[in-house]
């Protein structure tokens, strides 16, 4: 018989990395993989209940709320809180961020910073969607955490993972030592050690934007696809485009099979549309730690400066090669939008 290691295990497992931790974060990790179960549960049965369509309202952002986006929200911020490892929760459908003012949270060593439902505009249609989520420590030793606790950059994350609720549920995660990803065992209701040491392909043949947006994209981007569509037996183009509409999947899959995911500035979203603290940072992360390559196209997405908890960014993800690249059409077709991104960075 196979020996099938769990989530749980896995983590007890690696302790060891972090001499000096108390098992703190360890818990953490266990209480978003708990509260991705009762998600999971739901996003499976969505059809048979009433979790289908929008809730009526409208998130910070100005984008409608779906059900599903309430309910995730509501399961990882009730396991958060009481879970007692994390003091404050920064997510998408939150204006503001949570304390947690506990007894047992008022001081705890952590900050989540949570989407936890990627890919609204899939989850009425059976298409996978995520949850993102970046873990910090406090910048403040104890007493009540505030929101300059979260405000901060990419590389001082502490751990990152996503949940993809896809043909299956995978939980993928890094700790800054490599990354690892687990498969949801319907049944025994676990995740179980699936992928070890996940690595991003270092080319490939896969481009994913959202080509609607085309003629709103920098001049660099335009150039970066035509060379993506143009023959050239050498470097394997054409290549292929593929666009789910969850971040997650895209970049998902890009890391298994190799690609760039590239959501840029566009006439609607002149800063990109994707948020820093909680999509970006986290996956850039992960991208990594697994030898792929995050940018906005001209800098490190994980060295960006962040003023808000909602700030957005554009980005470039994925194989190193073909982040690169890209980058190459940009600084030469679009140096004066490395300009403007630098003046909302220094604001
Ligand atoms: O519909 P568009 O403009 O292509 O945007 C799709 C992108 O927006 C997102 O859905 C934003 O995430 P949310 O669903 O969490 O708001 C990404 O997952 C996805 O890549
Ligand atoms: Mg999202
Ligand atoms: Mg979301």
């Amino acid at each position: 018989m196979t020996k099938v290691m769990t989530l749980g295990q896995f983590i007890i497992e690696r302790q060891a990395e972090f001499p000096y931790a108390k098992g703190e974060l360890s818990r953490l990790l266990r209480d978003i993989g708990i509260a991705a179960k009762i998600v999971n549960r739901e996003v499976n049965k969505a059809g048979l209940v009433d979790i289908l369509g929008e809730a009526g309202t409208m998130n910070v952002q100005g984008e409608a709320v779906k059900k599903l986006d309430v309910y995730a929200n509501d399961q990882f911020i009730s396991a958060l809180q009481s879970g007692g490892e994390c003091c404050l929760i920064a997510s998408e459908e939150n204006e503001d961020v949570i304390q947690i003012n506990s007894e047992v949270s008022r001081n705890a060593k952590y900050i989540v910073a949570i989407d936890p439902l990627d890919g609204s505009s899939n989850i009425d249609v059976n298409v996978a969607v995520g949850t993102i989520f970046s873990i910090y420590r406090r910048k403040t030793e104890s007493g009540p955490c505030t929101k300059e606790d979260v405000l901060q950059k990419g590389v001082d994350q502490v751990a990152a993972g996503y949940i993809i609720y896809g043909s299956s549920t995978m939980l993928v995660y890094t700790t800054g030592h490599g990354v690892n990803g687990f498969t949801l065992d319907p049944s025994i209701g676990e995740f179980c050690f699936s992928h070890p040491n996940m690595q991003f392909p270092k080319s490939g043949k896969m481009y994913s934007l959202n080509e609607g947006n085309y003629v709103h994209f920098p001049e660099g981007v335009k150039k970066y696809l035509k060379y993506c569509q143009v023959e050239d037996k050498e470097t394997n183009r054409p290549y292929t485009s593929r666009y789910i509409g969850s971040m997650v999947a895209d970049i998902h899959r890009n890391m298994i099979k190799g690609g760039i995911f590239i959501y840029p500035t566009t006439a609607s979203s002149p800063k990109g549309k994707l948020r820093l603290v909680y999509e970006c940072n986290p996956l850039a992360f992960i991208v990594e730690q697994a030898g792929g390559r995050a940018t906005n196209g001209f800098k490190r997405i994980m060295d960006l400066e962040v003023h808000e908890i909602h700030q957005r960014t554009p980005i470039f993800i994925g194989s190193e090669d073909m982040v690169k690249k890209a980058e190459e059409f940009m600084s030469e077709y679009s140096a004066e939008l490395e300009e403007s991104l630098e003046a909302v960075e220094a604001k």
